[in-house]
């Protein structure tokens, strides 16, 4: 099963890994052809309804494996009006070679004839709200024939991911989908076949530019984005200062520190966008939990670990905090040895490198296929999530694994692991937690790259923090 979103997403990495889009539509047409001649002979007449999209462009591509049938295509408005390169490079294609194409500007006019078979390719999944004319009218044109019907990946007015429809949709006898099975697909009354476009596996399993899908919403005001709290310090100070800026550079509106009397001007010093928030002493202590937990809950991610040390005490809060604690953290450095004890109703984000892994109790192995089966099945025991650093990170939550391959030998400078953790705590203020830590690992990489090409080696991990705001930009 994929949801639109992330279908999408697998898409953008497909291009990103060498398989252009307009490669995977004609596979989606050529697909929809063998549909058509499944379930009619040739000659018989096959009505082509599509839209300016690319659901438009997948029948388009379609028409050419179908010269032995009698064609005709009906395009929902102006040529000039269909809105992506590579759907209009396929309607262009058809108009070079005279095939049977009429534009319908008044829905009124649409006149389909009586076909043996009506193409439905109005809309995929780009469809927002109910349909709007020309589409709605020419779905219940549609609807009206007695013709068998196949839908092009969904149902016109149909929203893939759940199956409803907020107006009049297209009733289809047969839906030929893409890539893998539509959660909307299974309640409809049509059959469903899952056609293979040739997305290659690794669009799915590595973290790319489609991860990156923005989340920021249109109308922002302060905390939206995210308020992280990092809890850090004592015999570091480093180490939550680099979590707190990575946090605010990956978007976060607000990051406070809270970390020990002693060091709390010293971090402060590091930056005036930071806010700490002091506790007693110079390191942390179970007295301070009350404290925390009630701060914490004004945030929506906790970032634990970075510099606290390993000291008895400071491990024994740690893990009275995450035995209270029910929302979600980003867990790293010291902190992490106590989670395979704890019993927490919290999403943790556990960040280890190979060795914090071994001391978690996880296993290891030098390929890193045989690491992701070792590290998914780990997470599944722990109940957590699980990004775990190497030259390929590997995230899962025990169901879902994904491998990330940015990043450079550069990176095994101290720090970087610091940032990460607050990269992944800001993305996780909007993301679920598993795709935060593939999206946090893909960018820091990318920030360590773009360092490394800048300057060369020597890098720094204020480098990626730098970087981060255009690692997480998306390409347009
Ligand atoms: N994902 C893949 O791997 C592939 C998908 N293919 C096909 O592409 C469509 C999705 O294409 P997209 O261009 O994003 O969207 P649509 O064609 O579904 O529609 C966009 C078009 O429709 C307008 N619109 C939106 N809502 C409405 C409405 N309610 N009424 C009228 N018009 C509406 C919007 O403005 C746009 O202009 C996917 O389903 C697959 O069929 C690729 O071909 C292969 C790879
Ligand atoms: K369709």
């Amino acid at each position: 099963m994929i949801t639109s979103d992330r279908m999408a997403a697998v898409d953008e990495n497909a291009e990103a890994f060498g398989v252009p889009r307009k490669q995977l539509m004609e596979s989606s047409g050529n697909a929809v052809a063998r549909a058509v001649r499944d379930i009619a002979d040739p000659g018989a007449q096959v009505a082509v309804v599509a839209g300016r999209g690319n659901n438009g462009g997948d029948a388009f591509v379609a028409v050419r494996f179908l010269d032995d049938y009698d064609v005709t295509v009906h395009l929902l408005g102006r040529p000039e009006t269909i809105s992506t390169d590579i759907a209009r490079e396929n309607w262009d294609a058809l108009e070079a070679s005279e095939y049977d194409t009429r534009t319908v500007t008044d829905s009124k006019a649409l006149g389909l004839g009586d076909p043996d078979v009506v193409v439905d390719a109005m809309l995929g999944t780009g469809v927002t709200g109910a349909l709007r004319e020309p589409e709605a009218t020419a779905a219940e044109a549609v609807n009206d024939l007695d013709a068998t019907v196949v839908a092009v990946d969904v149902p016109s007015g149909v929203d893939a991911d759940t199956g409803t429809a907020a107006g009049v949709a297209v009733d289809a006898d047969r839906v030929v989908t893409f890539h893998d099975e539509k959660p909307g697909l299974a309640s409809l009354d049509a059959a469903v076949t899952v056609a293979d476009i040739g997305i290659p596996a690794a669009a799915e399993l590595f973290v790319g530019p489609g991860d990156l899908h923005h989340t920021r919403r249109s109308q922002s005001h302060k905390g939206d984005h995210g308020e992280v709290l990092v809890v850090g310090g004592g015999p570091y100070t480093g180490a939550p200062a680099l979590s707190a800026q990575a946090a605010l550079r990956a978007g976060a509106d607000l990051v406070r520190v809270a970390c020990p009397k002693s060091v709390a001007r010293e971090i402060q010093g590091y930056s005036e966008n930071l806010i700490v928030r002091p506790f007693d002493g110079d390191h942390l202590q179970p007295s301070h939990v009350d404290g925390l937990t009630a701060l914490a809950a004004d945030h929506d991610v906790v970032v634990f670990g970075p510099g606290l040390g390993d000291e008895d005490a400071t491990l024994d809060a740690v893990a009275d905090f995450l035995e209270s604690y029910e929302g979600t953290a980003v867990v790293d450095a010291d902190a992490l040895q106590v989670v395979p004890e704890v019993d927490t109703d919290a999403t943790l984000v556990c960040t280890p490198h190979q060795g914090e892994l071994l001391k978690m109790g996880g296993k290891t192995a030098d390929d890193w296929r045989e690491r992701t089966d070792l590290v998914e099945s780990f997470a599944a025991e722990l109940g957590h999530v699980l990004l775990v650093k190497g030259a390929y990170d590997i995230i899962s939550d025990g169901e879902v694994t994904r491998v990330n391959r940015t990043g450079n030998p550069g990176m095994t400078v101290g720090g970087t692991g610091d940032v990460l953790a607050g990269t992944t705590g800001a993305l996780a203020c909007v993301r679920n937690a598993r795709h935060a830590a593939a999206v946090g690992a893909y960018a820091n990489g990318r920030a360590g790259d773009a360092a490394v090409e800048e300057n060369g080696y020597g890098l720094l991990a204020t480098d990626l923090v730098d970087r981060l705001p255009v690692a997480l930009r998306r390409d347009e």
